[in-house]
């Protein structure tokens, strides 16, 4: 079982699969599925993205260094959304950002994350790498590796990498496991080449799997094969 986990979540996983905005159903069932990790006492960080407020490149008219600070705004709406969302369902969080100062909302210090975890507290990490033209899953690698987390797992609408879009093409086949080598040479679109780049300098793994299969979340902590690996 992995003890310490960055969990990476589309903004989708607060709206539903296409959804902007705030879902009540599908934020149930995401507090269920955290739920079933946290009672196993692991350190739990997670990065959520801002896919059902704003993606800076949906913003067409905008500069993308402006359209992306809306996008890392987002994520910090997104990550105090969550805590609330969290701690009315019993589960103490808090939300560490470097890029704004509000009371909800920490600083990104190492000891004091640390604390958090060790208190029991879910760490949610807004705010992105704090830079714009990059996204939440380089975000996820960055703070998977300072958090010194065993495992990332991206928890996305797919069930894994496949050789080719699932969502395009029918016969699409997935891997069980991938090396960083082949995700970044085959330009695997499920996730950043810059999140693969980091994580294959500090040798951290990845697991992607399907956030909206239920007991999923908990299958990939206590290490059971599912989804896709990626590794050496
Ligand atoms: N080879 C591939 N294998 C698996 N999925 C792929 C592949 N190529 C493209 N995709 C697409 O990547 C999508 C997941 O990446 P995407 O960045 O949209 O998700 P996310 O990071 O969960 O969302 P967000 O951008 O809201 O944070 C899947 O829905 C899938 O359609
Ligand atoms: O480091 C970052 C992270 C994110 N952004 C902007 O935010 C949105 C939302 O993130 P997603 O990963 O797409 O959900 C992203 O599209 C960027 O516009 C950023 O600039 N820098």
């Amino acid at each position: 079982m992995y003890k310490r986990v960055l969990l990476k979540l589309s903004g989708e996983s607060l709206s539903g699969e296409g959804g902007k905005g705030f879902s009540e159903k599908t934020l149930t069932y995401l507090v269920n599925e955290v739920k079933k990790i946290h009672q196993l006492n692991i350190k739990l960080g997670i990065v959520v993205g801002a896919g059902n407020i704003f993606r800076g490149k949906e913003l067409k008219d905008f500069r993308i260094q402006m359209a992306d600070q809306l996008g890392m705004l987002g994520t910090v709406i997104n990550s105090l959304y969550l805590k609330n969302v969290f701690e009315s369902n019993g589960l103490k969080s808090i939300v560490v950002s470097p890029i704004v100062n509000l009371p909800s909302v920490m600083p990104l210090k190492y000891d004091f994350i640390e604390q958090c975890f060790e208190a029991g507290y879910i760490v949610l990490f807004g705010g992105g790498t704090s830079n714009p033209l990059f996204t939440t899953d380089t975000a996820a690698a960055l703070r998977a590796i300072e958090m010194n987390a065993d495992i990332l797992i991206k928890a996305t609408k797919v069930d894994g990498i496949y050789d080719k879009d699932p969502k395009l093409f029918e016969d699409a086949k997935k891997y069980d496991n991938i090396t960083f080598e082949q995700a970044i040479k085959e330009q695997i679109k499920v996730m950043d080449t810059e999140a693969f780049s980091i994580c294959k300098k500090n040798n951290l793994s990845i697991l992607i799997i399907n956030f909206f299969k239920e007991g999923n979340l908990l299958k990939a902590v206590e290490g059971e094969n599912i989804g896709t690996k990626v590794n050496y």
